[in-house]
């Protein structure tokens, strides 16, 4: 765990960065710190490995005041990950990915070695260690980033907009790595972007800031969606807010019923839709019994959803769908039945009307927005959900 107790930073030109700070930043967890610009992420992120000293206060990792550790020493144990990768351009890919095990004194092989296991571990080809950074793309240089910050297996993991420089598309891959490499590695990672939606899917708890380094509120993102303590973190989180809570929940616990293919009849009524597989049983397309050119209707888009798909895709999916239908596959793409764009539908409600009994649960208020002690709080009465 990471604590900061009332921990301030002044610069001596007189800006205030961070204003008495207390947060806890569970073990094993993913902390996201988000806010407008200027408002102090960095400079908290960079107080945990004293890369910047605090004007008072005082932040412990694991229990350990890291003001009385030796600062190189302490930086050894916590993995740090930049924009940019920020690699040693003279160096190979694997000698960047060994920096810290060398460090450390494991001696030459043995820090290959496990530079050679991250290279694999982050989804690098293994002849990618021979290569130069420049000789890499921007995705795989901050793959290379995180394979360094891991390499002597630290508990804490600090991450400063480490996605920030890539497109769209690789972001949502690096996303997906290091979620999949934190179910395995259980890090303690502190994370800094200002892109909510990465926030929303990478963070177990997100840290608002406010300009003058004021923490506004700390939570779960599913709480913070259905009840932001303030306008500010309401602005800040965006208009869509109910959408993005959708983001959370996924299929796996909405029913489903037959499908309308050939084969199945009336027991998969489908109305005038057909849903045509291929042999294997993968959904094909939808096929319009009722078009003018009966069977030989070109088939209209399917996009078969797997349990562990969002509602949110699944609402996209039960707008665009012909049929008003969603279709479910198993792990191997094959068709176990349809959901009904009603059913998705009820789904999103009542999944809206649980985050906002849990964040309310959470601030000691009744859903309705009356405190459980039964006294009124106009401010919690806008539970939006
Ligand atoms: N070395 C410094 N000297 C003076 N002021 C500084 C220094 N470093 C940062 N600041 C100021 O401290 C405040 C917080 O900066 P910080 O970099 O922590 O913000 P941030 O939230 O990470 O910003 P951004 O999102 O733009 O990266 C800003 O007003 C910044 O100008």
């Amino acid at each position: 765990m990471i604590s900061f107790n009332r921990v301030s930073k002044h610069y001596p030109n007189g800006t205030t960065a961070v204003d008495d700070l207390d947060l806890e930043l569970p073990e094993g967890g993913i902390t996201v710190l988000v806010g407008s610009s200027g408002c102090g992420k960095t400079t908290t992120l960079r107080m945990v490995n004293r890369m910047v000293e605090p004007s008072s206060g005082t932040i412990s990792v694991g229990g350990r005041d890291v003001q009385r550790a030796d600062a190189a020493e302490l930086r050894r144990g916590i993995g740090y990950v930049i924009q940019q990768a920020g690699l040693f351009p003279h160096r190979t890919v694997l000698d960047n990915i060994a920096t810290v095990p060398l460090l450390l004194g494991w001696g030459r092989r043995k820090a290959r070695a496990r530079a050679a296991e991250l290279l694999e571990l982050v989804g690098l080809p293994a002849d990618a260690g021979k290569r130069y950074p420049h000789q890499l793309s921007g995705g795989q240089q901050q793959r290379v980033g995180v394979a360094r910050a891991l390499a002597a297996d630290p508990p804490v993991l600090l991450m400063d907009e480490p996605f920030g420089a890539v497109d769209p598309v690789v972001r949502t891959q690096l996303q997906n790595e290091l979620l999949r490499l934190q179910s395995e590695l259980r890090k303690t990672v502190v994370f800094v972007t200002h892109d909510i939606d990465e926030a929303v899917r990478l963070g177990d708890r997100i840290a608002v800031f406010r300009t003058g380094g004021h923490l506004v509120q700390c939570a779960p993102p599913a709480e913070l969606l259905a009840d932001p303590a303030d306008d500010f973190v309401a602005g800040f989180l965006g208009a869509e807010r109910g959408l993005k809570l959708l983001s959370l929940s996924t299929l796996a616990d909405v029913p489903q019923r037959p499908a309308p293919t050939e084969e199945a009849g009336p027991k998969g009524a489908g109305g005038r839709w057909r849903l045509v597989t291929s042999e294997r049983g993968e959904p094909l397309g939808w096929r319009d019994t009722e078009g003018p050119q009966g069977d030989r209707a070109p088939l209209l888009p399917v996009r078969p959803l797997r349990d562990g798909d969002s509602l949110l895709t699944a609402l996209d999916e039960s707008i665009a769908s012909p049929a008003g239908l969603v279709a479910r596959v198993d792990a191997d793409g094959v068709l176990t039945g349809v959901t009904d764009r009603e059913l998705i539908h009820e789904h999103a409600g009542r999944r809206h009307a649980e985050a906002a009994r849990t964040a309310a649960a959470a601030n000691g208020t009744a859903a309705d927005g009356t405190a459980t002690d039964g006294t009124a709080t106009p401010q919690d009465a806008g539970v939006t959900a």
